[in-house]
Parts: C-alpha cells; sequence; structure tokens
C-alpha cells in the first residue's frame, strides 16, 4: 500500500493527502517532519515533506507525486482530458506554488517559530504576492472552478497555497489578500466546503493550534 510521510500542518502534506482522497486511493499514513537526517534524505533527497513510499520507492515533489498519481489512478481525473487546458492547469498550480506559497513561506519561521521579522521580506513579500494574486487573475477561469468545469489538481494546489499565504498576509500587513477579489473569495468557499477539504483543512488548523500550545505532531 502507497505510504505518505509528511504532517498535516503542511500545505503540500495536505495537498497530496487531499489528492489521494478525492481519487479514492487506499493509503498509509506516516507522520514525518522535514528532516535532513540521512534516513529520511534518502527518501525525500531535500529532507521536505511530502514523500510517497511506492511499491518502486519512494517520490518527492508534490508536482511530481500528483501526475504519478494521475497516471496510476486515472479515475476519477483529476486533470483535463484536453492537452492544452491540463497544461493551463498546471499554469495555475505553478503560479500558487511560486508566486503565492513560495513568497508567503518567507513569514512562516516569524509567525510560527519565533524567528524575528525580516524587515527586507517585509518590504518585499507583499509586492510579490500582489503580482501573483494579478497573474492568477489573469488565467482562472472560475467556471465554477479555477481551471474550468471540472474540479483539477489545480483547486486543490490553490486552496492550500492560497490558505498560507492570506494567513501570513493577515499576521504580518493586517491585509487580507482576498478583499478585492469576489471571485476568488466565490471560489474559496467552494472550494473549502468540499468535504475532503473541510476535513483537510481542520485538521491542519488543529495541528497549528497543537504546534503553538507545544504538543507534539501527529497525522
Ligand atoms: N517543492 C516541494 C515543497 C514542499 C515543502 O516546502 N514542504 C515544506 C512543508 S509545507 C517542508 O518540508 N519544509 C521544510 C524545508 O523546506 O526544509 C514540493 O512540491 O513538495
Amino acid at each position: 500500500m502507497l505510504k505518505l510521510y509528511g504532517l498535516p500542518l503542511s500545505n503540500y502534506y495536505n495537498i497530496v493527502k487531499q489528492a489521494m482522497l478525492e481519487k479514492g486511493i487506499a493509503f498509509e499514513e506516516v507522520p514525518a517532519p522535514p528532516s535532513q537526517k540521512p534516513e529520511y534524505l534518502a527518501k525525500s533527497p531535500m529532507g521536505k515533506i511530502p514523500c510517497l513510499e511506492t511499491e518502486q520507492g519512494f517520490l518527492s515533489e508534490t508536482s511530481a507525486i500528483l501526475e504519478y498519481l494521475e497516471e496510476t489512478h486515472p479515475v476519477p481525473k483529476l486533470y483535463p482530458a484536453a492537452t492544452y487546458e491540463r497544461a493551463k492547469a498546471r499554469e495555475i498550480q505553478r503560479i500558487a506554488e511560486l508566486y503565492l506559497d513560495a513568497p508567503s513561506r518567507r513569514f512562516l519561521g516569524h509567525i510560527f517559530f519565533g524567528a524575528p521579522l525580516s524587515e527586507e521580506a517585509k518590504g518585499e513579500v507583499r509586492a510579490d504576492v500582489e503580482k501573483g494574486l494579478a497573474a492568477l487573475g489573469r488565467v482562472a477561469r472560475f467556471e465554477p472552478w479555477v481551471a474550468g468545469k471540472d474540479f483539477s489538481y489545480a483547486d486543490i494546489v490553490l486552496l492550500y497555497c492560497l490558505g498560507l499565504t492570506r494567513s501570513m498576509m493577515n499576521a504580518v500587513y493586517q491585509w487580507d489578500p482576498l478583499q478585492n477579489e469576489p471571485e476568488l473569495r466565490a471560489w474559496l468557499q467552494l472550494a473549502s466546503e468540499r468535504d475532503h477539504s473541510r476535513q483537510l483543512l481542520a485538521a491542519q488548523q488543529q495541528a497549528i493550534m497543537d504546534m503553538k500550545a507545544g504538543k507534539k505532531p501527529t497525522p
């Protein structure tokens, strides 16, 4: 059986977990924090979570894992069937990862682990996120899903990347990046109300509260 390594605190872990739940794939969860220990680096070469244990070996990097799951478990589809539409869905995923999640992540150490707030990051990140949101607005379709008529990986990736972005922007700038984005807000509500989204977002919130209370993380 497939084994998913990681923790529910992590966006990327939740992306892969939701993909597996949506596809009805049987899997086991193995609680694992990111680690630079040789045993974990042998599984996930950058020491990041998530990673997936398959019958053939380990896989890391969320987009690679999602592609693997789509090929090994094609039903239900989580990518559009047509090549161009599929590439557009991947484009949205990359915008969410690189231009929303990645800049916001610069505040994670400060918000979650008490590191000093970097004034350099504070001076740069909001503008980066504004640019990422504008880019997203140029490609998002909201029909009603972000890449078209069908729910896809693009919705799952954006859901978790946007959640992190929103909480970091709120904490550092007291700014809601969705305040002038009615279509994105409506999409977020739709995506968040999906059964698996509700379950995983609640587990993520619980994990955040547990971490703040100093409890040991478990899936
Ligand atoms: N590019 C990676 C990103 C995964 C990632 O950043 N995971 C975070 C947790 S959400 C992590 O492991 N951080 C620890 C680290 O960067 O060392 C992917 O797509 O899976």
